[in-house]
C-alpha cells in the first residue's frame, strides 16, 4: 500500500526516477530480540523492530506498537507514512516506527513492563534525543513510555525526558497528548463539517476503534453535540440509530478493559458497523478497513482517517470517483496531531519550560487549520484529492531537503 501510493505520487510530482528509491528506502531498520522472564519463571522471547525512514530534516520520529500484527514490513511503512506526516505538518523530522510482536492483553503488569524496558534496553545503541524519538502507538500507552523514558534514563545516568514523547505529565509529558490525536481528528471533522455545511447538533458519527485515538474521537464528538451511533473495538460492535451514550461506554471500558458486555440489544457486526448511514466515519483502529468491497458501499459524507493506512489503494480510486459526494480527511493529515503534540512536549522538554493545556490545544488547532488550508488549496488547485495533495506537500518537502543538502558524491 505504502509503495503503490508513494508511486502514485511520484508520478504526480513527476519525480525522476533516480530520485524515488532515495525518497522511499529506509535509512535504518533494525530487528531485535526480546527474552523476558514469563511469571511462571520461563524465558520467552519477543521480536521487536524499528524502522528509521529519514533524517534529512531532523530526528525521526514515531511510535511503537505492541500487536500480534507487527513484523518488519507493517513498521516500515508506518515509518514512511510518518515522514510524510511530519513533513505534511511542517516538523523537523523524519518518520520512524517501531513495534514489538506480541498482545499486550496476554502479558501481566509485571511482563509488560519487563518487555517493554528490555525493548528499550535493546535500542539505546538506535536512539536519541537528537537520533530517534519514541511514542506511543497502538497497544502502547503513557505508562510504556514512562518506562522507555526510566530505562534510558536509568542507562544514562540521568533523567532525559526528551528520548520519548506521550509521557504521563507527572514524569516530563505535555498537558494534552493523551487526547491530542483524538481532539485533531474531531476538530479536522468540525472544518470539514463546516465546508459541507453540515451542523454538528444535527450531525452523526460512527467510530471504529475505542482505545486512545477512537475513544477520545467519540467522546469529543458526543460533547461538541454529534449524536454518536455507532462504535467498536476488537471484542463488539454496538449501534444504535437514536445515539450511544459515550460516556456510559467511557466507564464500561474503563472497568472491564473492553466494549464487550456492554449491551446486547445494540450489538451489530463489526464489518456491517461501517455501512451504516452517518455524517462522519472515523475508522480509528488499524490498516486496510476500507477496501474495495465495501468502499463503494460506505454511507457516510466525511472518512475521518483516525487511523493510520486504513483505506486501501483500491478503495482510494473507488472513493475518488465519488467526487464531492464524500470528504476524505486522510490519515497523514488527520491523525496528525498526535504527533504535532508530541513535537510541542518534545520542544518544553528541551527546554525545560512547560506550557498549560489551553496553551498546548490552541496551538494544536492553528497548526491543523494552516494545514487542512494548505491541502484543501492545493487539491482544489491541482483538481486532485485530499490524499494526494497531502502527500504532495508531505514527500516534496523531503525532496526538496534531501535535494538541497545534497549527496556526497
Ligand atoms: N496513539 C496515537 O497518538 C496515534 C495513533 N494513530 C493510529 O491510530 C490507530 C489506533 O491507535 P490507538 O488508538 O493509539 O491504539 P489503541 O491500542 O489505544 O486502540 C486501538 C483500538 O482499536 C481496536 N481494534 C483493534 N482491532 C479492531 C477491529 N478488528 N475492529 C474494531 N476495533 C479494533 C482496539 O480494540 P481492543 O482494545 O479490543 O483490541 C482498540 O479499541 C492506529 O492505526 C495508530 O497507528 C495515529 C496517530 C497517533
Ligand atoms: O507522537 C508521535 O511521535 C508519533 C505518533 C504516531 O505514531 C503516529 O502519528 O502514527
Amino acid at each position: 500500500m505504502c509503495r503503490q501510493q508513494f508511486t502514485a505520487i511520484a508520478d504526480h510530482l513527476d519525480l525522476p526516477e533516480d530520485e524515488r528509491d532515495r525518497l522511499l528506502y529506509p535509512k535504518r531498520a533494525i530487528t531485535v530480540s526480546c527474552p523476558i522472564h514469563r511469571d511462571d519463571g520461563s524465558v520467552a522471547v519477543f521480536q521487536g523492530y524499528r524502522v528509521q525512514h529519514h533524517l534529512s530534516l531532523g530526528p525521526t520520529k514515531g511510535g511503537t506498537r505492541f500487536s500480534t500484527s507487527v513484523d518488519i514490513g507493517e513498521v516500515a511503512a508506518l515509518a514512511v507514512w510518518m515522514s510524510w506526516k511530519c513533513a505534511l505538518a511542517g516538523l523537523p523530522y523524519g518518520g520512524a516506527k517501531g513495534g514489538v510482536t506480541v498482545d499486550p492483553s496476554s502479558l501481566s503488569r509485571r511482563e509488560l513492563e519487563a518487555l517493554s524496558r528490555r525493548y528499550m534496553q535493546e535500542m539505546i545503541p538506535f536512539v536519541g534525543s537528537h537520533t530517534d524519538v519514541m511514542a506511543p502507538d497502538m497497544g502502547t500507552n503513557e505508562q510504556v513510555m514512562a518506562w522507555f523514558m526510566d530505562t534510558y534514563s536509568m542507562h544514562q545516568g540521568r533523567t532525559v525526558t526528551e528520548i520519548v514523547t506521550g509521557k504521563p505529565v507527572a514524569t516530563g509529558g505535555t498537558e494534552g497528548r493523551r487526547e491530542a490525536t483524538g481532539l485533531g481528528v474531531v476538530h479536522l471533522v468540525g472544518s470539514a463539517m463546516e465546508r459541507l455545511g453540515i451542523r454538528a447538533a444535527r450531525a452523526t458519527a460512527i467510530v471504529q476503534g475505542f482505545g486512545n485515538v477512537g475513544g477520545v474521537a467519540a467522546e469529543e464528538l458526543h460533547a461538541r453535540g454529534v449524536r454518536v451511533l455507532g462504535v467498536s473495538d476488537h471484542t463488539a460492535a454496538y449501534f444504535d440509530p437514536k445515539g450511544l451514550d459515550v460516556p456510559d461506554l467511557l466507564r464500561h471500558v474503563a472497568a472491564h478493559g473492553m466494549l464487550a458486555g456492554y449491551s446486547n440489544e445494540l450489538r451489530i457486526d463489526r464489518e456491517e458497523l461501517l455501512l451504516q448511514p452517518c455524517d462522519v466515519l472515523v475508522p480509528a483502529a488499524m490498516e486496510r478497513v476500507i477496501t474495495e468491497r465495501n468502499a463503494a458501499r460506505l454511507r457516510c459524507r466525511i472518512l475521518a482517517e483516525g487511523a493510520n493506512g486504513p483505506t486501501t489503494p483500491e478503495a482510494d480510486r473507488i472513493l475518488a470517483e465519488r467526487g464531492d459526494d464524500l470528504f476524505v480527511i486522510p490519515d497523514i493529515l488527520c491523525n496528525s496531531g498526535g504527533v504535532i503534540v508530541s513535537y510541542f512536549e518534545w520542544v518544553q522538554d528541551l527546554q525545560q519550560f512547560f506550557w498549560g493545556r489551553d496553551e498546548v490545544i490552541g496551538r494544536l488547532y492553528g497548526h491543523l487549520d494552516r494545514v487542512f488550508h494548505q491541502v484543501t488549496n492545493r487539491a482544489a488547485r491541482e483538481r486532485v484529492s485530499t490524499r494526494v495533495a497531502a502527500m504532495a506537500i508531505g514527500v516534496s518537502k523531503v525532496r526538496d531537503a534531501k535535494k538541497t543538502r545534497g549527496l556526497f558524491p
